[in-house]
């Protein structure tokens, strides 16, 4: 909606003069420019489209929600064009940069009560207009909320949100699994019932502890443990005792927005109300106490820059392990997370590393919920994979096995839709010859799929290596990438790159890729626990067990794509061009996919495999 006395922002490359760079997030950079035809300093976002081929859908989303919304806290873009292989975003310059930023350069332990009052008041305007407009943003938190030069405040980035009234395949987008861990509210991750705009509330409360603190609660451990403690725990809060700063109300605020059951958190409108935004202060306090003495934010930004990658060859030289360094970036709050059940395996397996060292925060972790009655869904519902079945009977009481036991529950209990398609990953069953069943007809990954441009990818989240391997390798917890928090776990659809972690080819998980050909041979040497047996198990045997396990997936999807050969129906996965992009089609590659892949289970028994076969195949 263009309002009578808008500006018009050329669409024009040439119209623009790049500065520095003021930010970066896993799809994209921002640089601070000039648009000269109006004299206008403003904030571009430029994303690679070739880099992120894989989340079309999300960057449509974005640049769609961002030229319709009309909200003074939500930040709208200007304008947005393709130039080469980017698409360009043109918004206003935020020059405070993000509450996030900002905190780390100045305000390490967090911001004063009245500060985080008024950024939130701010923020929460912003939600209730979002879901007053049935939106819901998905990815609230520090790293999202922008400050301009005279303090106002704005919510970005919606990547990730969705609309509450999209129905059919555009429905299923509020079933899939996305936010970053830390923030991400029980109901998302349990996925049993779906999820709306209350999955912001949490992230909202999520938020005001972050500023608070000056990080989110969990925000040390691994996505893995983040998921296992945001489930399983009492939900987390301000404390009475450590928290003595701040006052009563703001207590309440968070311990309101941080209630397991949905149901039970207050809308955002009512939230508003709260007696603590009687606290919050005018942009002008804000420019005062929180702007005024700080550098440029380009300075910032690049001073940010250095003390992580001097933090990152530190480590680097002190471990020798890429944990580390995608661990930092998971604590950089890049909101992407590499979701790979290969990693989910394995960090479960190791576990109990992560439990050394408990600190404040695990004052709210350690209060194990025993009242299952907050505990959503844990303990009804059941995930029909064999490692359910196969709960843990080992009698070692060795460090960690009690978190692995609580582990397995949760992932008996964990949600059924966004593992539905992954549920097989976690069994142990038995493989049929090395290569699998030969399924006649049905081709091999390599036959259907190069290997994919594997060099434009190159860069800071790959992991790369020797691609000669002819069956996968596992993932080793030395090849984990806990890398950022979030959530686009998304097929690649639309190129020549594997879907999975088949044929050590590359491998595209959310806005990552990884090829499972730079696994290291060398495995971890402490025993494991081993869920089929209940007793442990050295590396080579567990290293045999996910490779079965692999090449049943790689049976499986060969035979899904028997299925879909012989169907000839599935809608075409294949291509979703730039102009498809800005056209902003109304049902995107990935929504198409999950579609077909309702369809599929559905459909009546195709010959010679039916879907229940599959399905039969995917729980062995
Ligand atoms: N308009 C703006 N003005 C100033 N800085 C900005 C602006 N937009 C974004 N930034 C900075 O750039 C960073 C990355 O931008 P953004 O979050 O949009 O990218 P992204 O790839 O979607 O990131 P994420 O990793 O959160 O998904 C932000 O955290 C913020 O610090």
């Amino acid at each position: 909606m263009m309002h009578p006395l808008e500006k018009r922002f050329p669409v024009n490359a040439n119209d623009y003069k790049l500065y520095e760079e003021v930010g970066e997030g896993v799809s994209a950079t921002v640089y601070r420019a000039l648009c000269f035809p109006i004299n206008e300093i403003v904030a571009i976002k430029v994303l690679d489209l070739e880099k992120c081929n894989n989340d079309l859908d999300g960057i449509r989303r974005e640049v769609q929600t961002m030229s319709l919304i009309d909200h003074p806290n939500l930040l709208r873009a200007h304008c947005s064009f393709a130039t080469g292989h980017n698409l360009w975003v043109v918004m206003p310059y935020m020059a405070g940069g993000s509450c996030l930023h900002i905190m780390k350069s100045s305000y390490p332990e967090g911001f004063e009560e009245p500060v985080i009052a008024t950024f939130l008041r701010e923020v929460l305007k912003a939600l209730v207009y979002l879901h007053a407009h049935g939106h819901i943003h998905r990815d609230v938190k520090a790293g999202n909320i922008l400050i301009d030069s005279n303090g106002a405040v704005k919510l970005a980035d919606f990547g990730v949100s969705a609309c509450m009234y999209d129905t059919g395949d555009r429905q299923q987008s509020r079933n899939t699994f996305v936010g970053t861990p830390c923030w991400m509210a029980p109901e998302v991750m349990q996925q049993l019932h779906g999820y709306d705009f209350k999955a912001d509330i949490w992230s909202f409360g999520i938020t005001a502890l972050e500023l608070s603190h000056g990080h989110a609660p969990f925000s040390k451990y691994p996505p893995m443990k983040v998921l296992l403690m945001t489930l399983q725990n009492a939900p987390p809060g301000l404390d009475y005792q450590r928290d003595k700063r701040f006052s009563k109300s703001f207590k309440d605020l968070v311990a309101a927005c941080l209630v397991k059951d949905p149901k039970k958190r207050p809308t955002s409108e009512k939230l508003l109300k709260h007696h603590f935004f009687k606290h919050a202060r005018s942009y002008d306090y804000l420019d005062c106490t929180i702007l005024d003495g700080l550098a440029p934010l380009g300075e910032r930004f690049r001073m940010l820059k250095t003390k992580e990658a001097d933090l990152l060859v530190q480590n680097k030289a002190l471990y020798e392990d890429k944990d580390q360094l995608s661990q930092q970036e998971y604590i950089k709050g890049i909101s992407a997370w590499n979701f790979n059940l290969e990693d989910f395996k394995c960090q479960a397996a190791l576990i109990q590393d992560y439990d050394d060292a408990p600190d404040s925060e695990d004052q709210d972790g350690s209060r194990k919920q025993r009242d299952q009655h907050d505990v959503v869904g844990l303990s009804t519902e059941k995930m029909s994979c064999e490692m359910a079945s196969n709960s843990i009977a080992a009698s070692s009481q060795e460090d960690g096995l009690n978190d692995l036991h609580d582990l397995e529950s949760s992932l008996a209990s964990f949600p059924n839709k966004p593992l539905q398609a992954l549920k097989g990953f976690f069994d142990i069953g038995k493989s049929e010859g090395v290569n699998g069943p030969n399924w006649e007809g049905v081709p091999l990954e390599s036959d259907t799929m190069s290997s994919g441009p594997t060099d434009q990818y190159a860069g800071k989240h790959e992991v790369t290596g020797d691609e000669d391997r002819d069956f996968p390798q596992p993932i080793f917890p030395s090849e984990r990438n806990y890398s950022g928090p979030l959530y686009r776990q998304r097929r690649e659809t639309n190129n020549t790159s594997s879907e999975d972690a088949s044929e050590g080819a590359v491998v595209h998980w959310g806005r990552f890729k990884m090829t499972s050909a730079d696994l290291s041979p060398k495995g971890p040497t402490n025993y494991m626990f081993n869920p089929a047996t209940g007793g442990s198990t050295n590396p080579t045997s567990l290293q045999s067990i996910l490779q079965q396990n692999t090449m049943q997936r790689e049976e499986i999807i060969r035979l899904i794509k028997y299925l879909e050969q012989n169907s000839g129906k599935l809608g075409d996965l294949t291509e979703v061009g730039i102009n498809d992009l800005l056209q902003i089609p109304s049902s995107s590659a990935r929504e198409r996919e999950l579609q077909s892949q309702t369809k599929l289970q559905s459909r009546p028994k195709p010959d010679p495999i039916t879907s229940n076969q599959i399905m039969t195949r995917i729980q062995n």
